[in-house]
């Protein structure tokens, strides 16, 4: 058993602005000091301390990077896990100081990976090497599941699913608490997914954060006001070892700290919030009750929160926080209080166990093999035999036996004759025979047949004491096998569950594991392009819906003007880079391979003429030194030595690609999301023009779409608006710059709909257009226009031309689309 405090680490977010207000202290005792001035100082007066002082295993200042997190942070608890212990890494902060960057990572570069992907990777090397024969833990036998939770609002979701198309969190399937009566908590519905390698794992992870990013819209940000825990399952066995180690590691992002008074929140918002800092109050009750002595109750149950971790809460494992921390004036006063709770935690002192347990089914045959030996053991004793000799048919059946078992290699095989001594003497004078034949230089393969003198005659009779010693033992087995049994069909009942969903989900899981292992299998082939399409994270979803021509347009402008175009592009540029790289490497590997398999020849034909000249022209013997042997060997080392030093980087850069896949693939999800959320709000907006116009017709401010002048109006009408549109009539474009067959008139000025997307204001005269009238003047107050024809296309077009618009003239890069109107 191991006791120990939960290590508690510090990080700071980097910051723009010059923030003065701390210290930190890296020495002999590593702190972070915040300096508050007894000034006004951004909106707070400060009448109390100056300086604030918290101590810390390690504070990460601004400049750290993910690697070191990972090696200070993350690593030791990796390697406990490893050994069978279970352990929490849990990140606590405020909204926006790097929760999230630090526990799964940034989006944006490979560099930036978290916690979470740099775990898997360290984990499966792990696992790699001890498959090897000389690596360490040589032999043992690890298996992995995954399971990816996330809380909110007291509702547990269950991000790997994959059956979902999740556009809200609620479309995931929820997972319940089930407490059994020892008090082991079980979540319910939550899937377990076995991940063979860190391709697997990291597809899983992308799947649960691309489930989160979806399922959050703006009005509902529930990375921010959720909390998800990504947990490790791992288990560990020897080989031929009945006894398994099992230990999990949960990666926890808890949801933002900050006080309800402070964000200002209200309605919907303000019940999520209630809901965040409720659990994040009972997770701060829970650690004051367990810093405190003698405190016999733990209130664990009163979240869902605090009953997932309770094992990580004073309980059976190795915990670590971190603490994200914003220096920035304003948001002192929450660092202070993330520092504050940091220091309560590191007064909790767990105790984690090595998780070793018998696997029933294991014991089950092992034990089932001793019962059946000890019974021969006994039949023997007590001298139940046969009297009757050996047939001719049994005799040959014998010698086959002995010869399976003479000629198996491995040195634990017995060979079973059971209970009859007249097959153990026939045996044992078989043995007697070979081994007289090779004494005496015999070839021992011989005859089997036992000679008569040669069988002994073991007539002793058991003493009483060993038979009922035997028979005891043989009633304990017995015993045994019984109560594991029962276990075993106890843990069957156990798993159903978890079972259940596994054969539910095998159907996705191979669907994406084929499209990934089709993307990995060519890695040195693929276009960037097609690796775009065909990355490993191929779900349904992201193939997008298909476009009209008009939406088309407009998604590519929305694409080339957003902020992180850029990161795009460059990623796919690293993207194309990386796999050239590959593909070098995968040639040189190749190559590689043929030089050895060509120096091997060349060895082999040198070997085979040295042979050849021993026999014809005296005794050659291999020890003799034979320089271009040598030669070729040292050759075929270095060829080698190359060989899997290439290979070790083409292996290193297959990581990096599938990570730079996955990025882009969430970075497109991202975009088609937004786009589609933009586009969306655009079109409601052109269905209700009327609403953003007056009773007397005036625009009301703030519109993006508003008439040049008033238009007149008679009674009822607001607004007369005809929108036409040519198809075929006007045959080509006018200004011949596109060959756009689409037009429409817009307040009588026809427009060339390819052109608008373009920018072109410019009225094209339309008097040849003998145009399909597509909608009719608004001339009453209903609120939206109607359109009659081809509604989906024309709609889809209008509403792009008022969003674009509209999103022009927010970055001032319009043109009034109003240039002419009617009178
Ligand atoms: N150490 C860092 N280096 C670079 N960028 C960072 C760092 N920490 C945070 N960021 C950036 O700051 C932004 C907010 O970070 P993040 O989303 O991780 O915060 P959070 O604490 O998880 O917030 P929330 O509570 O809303 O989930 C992100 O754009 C992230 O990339």
């Amino acid at each position: 058993m191991v006791k120990q405090t939960i290590q508690i680490f510090a990080r700071l977010k980097p910051t723009k602005k010059s923030p003065s207000v701390y210290l930190v202290d890296e020495e002999e005792r590593p702190g972070l000091e915040f300096l508050v001035p007894r000034d006004l100082a951004d909106g707070f007066v400060n009448n109390k301390k100056e300086s604030y002082r918290f101590r810390f295993q390690k504070v990460f200042d601004q400049t750290a990077k993910q690697e070191e997190i990972f090696e200070h942070v993350a690593k030791p608890v990796a390697d406990s896990v490893l050994a069978g212990y279970n352990g929490t890494i849990f990140a606590y902060g405020q909204t926006g100081s790097g929760k999230t960057f630090t526990i799964t990572g940034g989006a944006e570069r490979y560099s930036d990976r978290g916690i979470i992907p740099r775990t898997l990777s360290y984990l499966y090397q792990h696992f790699n090497q001890a498959s090897l024969p000389l690596g360490s833990d040589s032999g043992k036998i690890y298996t992995t599941h995954i399971s990816y939770l996330e809380i909110y609002n007291e509702v547990g979701y269950d991000l790997l699913d994959p059956r979902h198309e999740a556009s809200r969190l609620e479309d995931l399937p929820k997972v319940s608490i089930m407490e059994d009566h020892d008090q082991n908590i079980h979540l319910r519905n939550l899937s377990l997914q076995q991940s063979a390698n860190e391709e697997e794992a990291l597809n899983l992870l992308f799947l649960g954060d691309t489930n989160r990013m979806i399922a959050e819209t703006p009005m509902n940000q529930a990375s921010t006001r959720s909390h998800c825990i990504f947990t490790i399952h791992v288990c560990s066995r020897e080989p031929g070892s009945a006894t398994v180690r099992r230990s999990k590691l949960h990666l926890v992002d808890l949801a933002g700290s900050e006080r309800v008074a402070k964000t200002g929140v209200d309605g919907q918002v303000l019940t999520e919030a209630k809901y965040i800092n409720l659990s994040l109050h009972y997770l701060e009750q829970v650690i004051i009750a367990l810093s405190e002595k003698n405190r016999s109750h733990i209130p664990y149950r009163n979240s869902m929160m605090t009953s997932v971790l309770r094992d990580s809460l004073g309980g059976n494992c190795m915990t670590t926080m971190i603490a994200t921390v914003s220096v920035e004036k304003r948001n002192i006063d929450e660092s202070i209080a993330t520092c504050r709770f940091a220091q309560r935690v590191a007064l909790i002192k767990n105790e984690a166990q090595l998780n070793e347990e018998l696997d029933p089914a294991l014991m089950i045959t092992r034990l089932k093999k001793e019962v059946q030996s000890l019974r021969e053991e006994l039949a023997i004793l007590t001298g139940e035999q046969r009297e009757e000799k050996l047939t001719e048919d049994e005799i040959h059946k014998l010698e086959e036996q002995v010869k399976a078992f003479l000629d198996d290699p491995d040195p634990e095989v017995s060979l079973e004759l059971g209970p009859d001594m007249r097959k153990i003497r026939h045996c044992f004078s078989m043995f007697k025979i070979m081994v007289r034949d090779m004494l005496s230089g015999g070839g021992g393969a011989g005859d089997c047949s036992p000679s008569p003198s040669a069988v002994p005659d073991p007539d002793v009779n058991p003493p009483a004491a060993e038979v009922k010693k035997l028979k005891d033992m043989l009633q304990q087995r017995d015993n045994e096998i019984s109560i594991l049994v029962s276990m075993l069909k106890k843990e069957k009942k156990k798993v159903q569950d978890s079972m259940t969903q596994l054969g539910q989900f095998s159907n996705g899981h191979k669907q994406s594991k084929s499209s990934m292992q089709s993307s990995t299998a060519s890695v040195a082939e693929e276009s960037s392009e097609e690796a775009e399409s065909n990355g490993p994270y191929a779900l349904r979803r992201r193939q997008g819906p298909v476009l009209s021509v008009g939406r088309q347009e407009a998604f590519d402008i929305f694409r080339r003007d957003r902020d992180d175009n850029v990161t795009i592009e460059d990623n796919k540029a690293l993207l194309r880079q990386r796999f050239a790289e590959a593909k070098a490497l995968g040639e040189q590997v190749n190559r590689s391979r043929s030089r050895v398999n060509e120096l091997k020849k060349q060895l082999e034909q040198r070997r085979m003429k040295r042979a050849a000249y021993g026999v014809v022209g005296g005794p050659v013997t291999m020890e003799e030194l034979d320089p271009v042997e040598e030669r070729l060997c040292e050759q075929i080392e270095e060829e080698k030595k190359s060989y899997k030093n290439t290979f070790g980087r083409l292996k290193g850069l297959r990581t990096e690609i599938e990570h730079l896949q996955l990025l882009l693939e969430r970075a497109k999800v991202k975009l088609q999301r937004d786009f589609k959320e933009w586009w969306d709000r655009e079109e409601e907006r052109l269905q209700k023009p009327k609403s953003k116009v007056g009773a007397t017709g005036q625009s009301v401010p703030g519109s993006s779409w508003q008439p040049a002048a008033p238009r007149p109006t008679r009674s009822r009408v607001v607004r007369g608006m005809t929108v036409r549109m040519c198809l075929a009539a006007c045959g080509v474009c006018a200004f011949h710059l596109c060959q756009s067959k689409v037009f429409f008139f817009w307040d009588n000025v026809c427009y060339c709909a390819r052109l608008m997307v373009s920018f072109c204001s410019r009225p094209v005269p339309g008097p040849a257009c003998v145009s399909r009238d597509l909608s009719v003047s608004t001339s009453s107050s209903s609120s939206s226009i109607p359109l009659t024809g081809d509604q989906q296309t024309d709609a889809d077009i209008l509403a792009f031309i008022r969003a674009r618009h509209s999103l022009l003239s927010r970055t001032g890069r319009t043109r009034s689309l109003h240039t002419h109107t009617l009178n």
